[in-house]
């Protein structure tokens, strides 16, 4: 299968800063594909790789065997572009069309509007629309092309939950429709409501690239915070991830700490079968970004 976009062994850098590290990566037509990372993982820098506005420092990238500086190759790409970029001045309509005259096969301004809900607002000048009535418009102008890849960038931040929905299922539709969808979120929530692909960022690098189950599977890792006067010993039982000394003091005189692990319930099997002792016992879902930062380690485990 020919890819519509790939990047070969692409690192950038921004003086001492590597925002990219090596990545390779292919995006095939087909599954909507989540871009998942922290802040400063290097998601929008891809980004800005596959839209041409930047080049790699080195490595090669390309959107349909072509450059993505060439024009001609664009005319197959669609992205949003920040909100702060729609001219204030100008009514909803005559964006759709300023941007929609760029491409040969355009949609219709009416048709746009309709599939995302923006029908009552053609005629509303872009500096009066509320927040998600921008992020509405910026998506919608990422399809005005019939693009057969786009690139949504934090489509929904800022959104709240009714709206995030409503421009999910435009997006969806839109992938139903043949376009092949690539979304960057720092919401979990929001890769799973979207994306049968998922790459997860960390450092610049691509640190898992894998169907959506299997990488929730891996993200879905859980917090178990004791005291014990022997955190070494845990800290090397078989399943803990990562582990951080925390200040909080709790009932008996022992250091307290948080351990990462997969699965925690095997964790605390260990630990009583250990014959350590311990006090203080909660357990708890470890955050998006603490999961983050354990496959991060993970990855470091991998590569020494
Ligand atoms: N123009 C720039 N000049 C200097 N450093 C930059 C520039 N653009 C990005 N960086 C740095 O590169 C790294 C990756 O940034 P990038 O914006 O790609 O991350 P991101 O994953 O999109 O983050 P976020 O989720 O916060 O948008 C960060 O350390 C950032 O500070």
């Amino acid at each position: 299968m020919t890819a519509l976009a790939r990047l070969d062994h692409v690192s950038r850098r921004f003086g001492s800063v590597t925002a990219l590290d090596d990545v390779s990566l292919e995006i095939h037509p087909g599954a909507i594909l989540g871009l998942l990372g922290p802040n400063g993982a290097g998601k929008s820098t891809l980004l800005s790789l596959l839209t041409g506005q930047r080049t790699p420092s080195s490595g090669t990238v390309s959107i349909f065997d072509g450059s993505p500086r060439d024009y001609r190759n664009r005319q197959g790409l669609g992205s949003t572009p920040q909100e702060t970029a729609l001219p204030p001045t100008l009514r909803v309509g005559e964006v759709i069309d300023f941007v929609g005259a760029h491409f040969e096969n355009r949609v219709p301004r009416d048709e746009l509007a309709d599939e995302f809900g923006l029908r009552d607002l053609l005629r509303r000048q872009t500096g009066a629309l509320s927040g998600g009535q921008k992020r509405r418009l910026s998506v919608a102008l990422a399809f005005v092309g019939r693009p057969r890849l786009v690139l949504l960038d934090e489509p929904t931040t800022g959104l709240d939950v009714d709206a995030r929905r409503t421009l999910w299922d435009a997006v969806r539709r839109q992938h139903d429709a043949g376009s092949t969808v690539v979304v960057t979120s720092h919401y979990l929530e929001e890769i799973e409501a979207l994306a049968e692909r998922v790459v997860v960022m960390g450092g610049g690098r691509v640190i898992a690239d894998d169907a959506l189950g299997a990488v929730l599977q891996r993200v879905g890792i859980r917090q178990v915070s004791l005291s014990s006067p022997d955190i070494d010993r845990i800290a090397a039982l078989p399943g803990v991830a990562r582990f951080e000394a925390t200040d909080d003091a709790g009932s008996s005189d022992s250091p307290s700490a948080t351990f990462y692990a997969q699965d925690s319930d095997a964790l605390i099997r260990e630990l009583v079968r250990s014959d350590i002792r311990f006090a203080d016992l909660t357990v708890r879902g470890a955050s998006l970004e603490e999961a983050f930062l354990a496959l991060t380690d993970d990855a470091k485990e991998l590569r020494r």
